[in-house]
């Protein structure tokens, strides 16, 4: 609801995909997607990697004790927990993750992809169609970072080839599996997302909606705007903020704010990843603003996430008003710090309740 579009109260949203870390780095930054979001799924990407119920639970402890250190009143923000799929992952396993109720997907990265994949799936039907046949049966959706990892396929195209290699048959083989295509980044990702039949969804991050490729590079090499799938064209921005501002149900928030030390971002082989879990409502609501969308943000951060992952809705409402918000320069990071996206710039959009 707008008022005047210069306050706009939303139910309260959620992060669909985070990562948190662990040890000291997650003490550091849980607290700041407890005063935005009510629920967030936790990427288990972790080292070693989150791969049975079990370690996913222990986890989900060391979050609810980070949460209680930062001052977080008990309750007030709950994690989605996650396990990584591995070419081990058996049928029993996923039973165990589904009738704990805290886990709420499996996370597929394909070895090599990304940030800690190195344990991720090697051939996705020939090592887990046991485990794809058991999420397909419980219900339990499966996560995708999709990106193919073939040194021959050029960067910038690695989402739309593995729509063709991985996606499609995928999806022929599981039909009724729930699939949330992560991190979104091309024209050829929402076409596929649009037109899918079946339980397909999406999550779209603040920075593919607000930055192009163009961001890496200006005025020289810019680490903080580092992540994978890596920022594309301004094609795919419009294309990826059409999809986000539709109304389509098949779209909602997620993140993937995923914090890396200062000093591992500006380094010679920079880490991937963009920090946002600070500042991410002010990032979206610029993102939906800047195409006179404001009415559409509460589908996309607060109704269509529960309604893809069978959840209800948060009770509680957050308040943005139109007003001036500096992006801090930087931010404590278990002794070291993390920069986070856009430091320095201001935002229209702030957040006043929470
Ligand atoms: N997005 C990123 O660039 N990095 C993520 C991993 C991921 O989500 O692919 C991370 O864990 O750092
Ligand atoms: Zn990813
Ligand atoms: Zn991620």
């Amino acid at each position: 609801m707008t008022d005047a579009i210069e306050n706009l109260t939303i139910t309260r949203p959620d992060d669909w995909h985070l990562h948190l870390r662990d040890g000291a780095v997650l003490d550091s930054v849980v607290a700041h997607t407890a005063q935005q979001f009510a629920r967030a799924i936790i990427m288990p990407n972790l080292k070693p990697p989150v791969t049975t119920t079990e370690l996913a639970l222990a986890y989900r402890e060391r979050i609810v004790a980070a949460l209680a250190r930062a001052g977080v009143e008990p309750g007030r923000f709950t994690p989605l927990m996650t396990l990584y799929l591995t070419d081990n992952t058996s049928a029993d396993e996923v039973r165990r993750a589904s009738e704990s109720g805290m886990v709420h997907g499996i996370k597929l990265y394909p070895a090599g992809a990304t940030t800690n994949s190195d344990a991720g799936v090697t051939d996705l039907l020939g090592r887990c169609a046991t485990a794809l046949e058991a999420m397909q049966r419980s219900g339990m959706p499966l996560l995708v970072h999709g990106e193919v990892t073939d040194p021959d396929v050029d960067l910038f195209d690695r989402e739309a080839v593995f729509i063709e290699r991985v996606m499609q048959p995928l999806r022929r083989a599981f039909p009724e599996l729930k699939v949330v295509f992560e991190h979104l980044t091309t024209h050829d990702g929402v076409q596929y997302v649009q037109q899918a039949d079946g339980p397909v969804a999406a999550t779209i991050t603040a920075h593919h909606l607000l930055y192009n490729r163009n961001a890496l590079f200006q005025g020289g090499v810019r680490p903080h705007w580092y992540c994978l799938p890596v920022l594309k064209r301004e094609k795919h921005r419009q294309a990826l903020l059409d999809a986000a501002t539709s109304g389509s149900r098949r779209f909602f928030l997620g993140t993937d704010s995923a914090p890396h030390p200062k000093g591992l971002k500006e380094h010679a082989c920079g880490c991937a990843g963009c920090y946002t879990a600070l500042h991410a409502m002010e990032l979206y609501a610029s993102a939906f603003d800047s195409v006179d969308k404001l009415d559409q943000l509460e589908a996309f951060a607060s109704l269509n996430g529960p309604a893809f992952y069978g959840l209800p809705v948060n009770p509680d409402k957050l308040v943005l008003q139109r007003a001036s918000y500096v992006i801090p320069e930087e931010l404590p990071l278990a002794g070291s710090t993390v920069v986070p996206l856009a430091a320095g710039e201001s935002l229209g959009w702030k957040v006043v309740t929470n």
